[in-house]
């Protein structure tokens, strides 16, 4: 038995594929984690180098996972037709051919911040809460259905929005971050709506009970926790109250 991180309540009857994409489109509204004091901090400028240096040290162990939680949605997978589409996610990330990939992209940034890549990629520095938010993650994917693990990443659904805004917002106010470094995120601009689009409409086809409905509701709630959590451990080590686990990243500066 699989522990159940959230449980949404089973509608009383079965909602239609419109009912269910405005139910999923209303956890993000209020659960995704773009409503975080840490990213509104991040993309007004309200953060020194060093703190910023903390996030995408962090943040690197969420892009580590990705390919990792994409090969363990894939294992799950009978449907053929569904792995196809799902291989192109790893290689977004793992890269293919010329394109090295959203991994190395994000590694551009971590360097141009300073970061040494050896320490990035070691992900020793990173905050335990971030380690555990991504592996709970990993572990889900593995640990459920296909449906509820094909749900999970609708998170993307909101991703854009957020990914345009720290481009502009980043650019504008850090004198430390320029445009080529935010290639990862100008990436992610074209990948992420055919990704989610695919997952929300495998979703919306296949969740036919009110049963598998909730379930996919859990699981879009469970990875705005998964994605808040990780914003919560950056906040409470790098603004306040400035608690910085032994072992975790310590920024130079003063
Ligand atoms: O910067 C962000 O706020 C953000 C959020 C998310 C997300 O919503 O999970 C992803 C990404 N970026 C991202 O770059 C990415 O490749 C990605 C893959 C997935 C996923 O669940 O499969 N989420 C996200």
């Amino acid at each position: 038995m699989t522990y159940q991180f959230v449980r949404t309540p089973v509608p009383s009857r079965t909602l239609s594929p419109d009912q269910l994409e405005a139910a999923l489109r209303a956890i993000g509204a209020e659960r995704y984690h773009n409503l975080h004091p840490f990213h509104k901090l991040l993309h007004g400028g309200d953060l020194t180098k060093g703190q910023v240096q903390a996030w995408a040290l962090n943040r690197y162990c969420y892009q580590a996972a990705i390919p990792r939680k994409d090969h363990a949605l894939m294992a799950r997978i009978d449907d053929r037709e569904v792995r196809r589409a799902w291989l192109q996610r790893v290689l977004d990330h793992d890269g293919h051919g010329p394109d090295t990939g959203g991994i190395e992209r994000w590694l551009v940034l971590t360097d141009h911040l300073g970061l040494p890549r050896d320490y990035v990629v070691s992900q020793d520095g990173a905050l335990p809460a971030t380690r555990f938010a991504v592996e709970a993650y990993v572990r889900y994917v593995w640990d459920n259905p296909g449906l509820p693990a094909i749900a999970s990443c609708l998170t993307e659904l909101f991703a854009p929005k957020i990914h345009a805004e720290r481009i502009v917002g980043m650019l504008e106010h850090y004198d430390f971050v320029e445009d080529r470094v935010m290639a990862y995120f100008r990436k992610r601009l074209d990948q992420a709506p055919r990704d989610c689009d695919f997952a929300l409409a495998y979703v919306l086809e296949h969740a036919r009970t009110p049963e598998q409905q909730a379930q996919v509701m859990d699981a879009l709630t469970f990875k705005c926790n998964v994605l808040w959590a990780q914003l919560d451990a950056l906040y409470a080590a790098y603004v306040a109250p400035g608690m910085i686990p032994p072992g975790a990243f310590r920024p130079q500066e003063g």
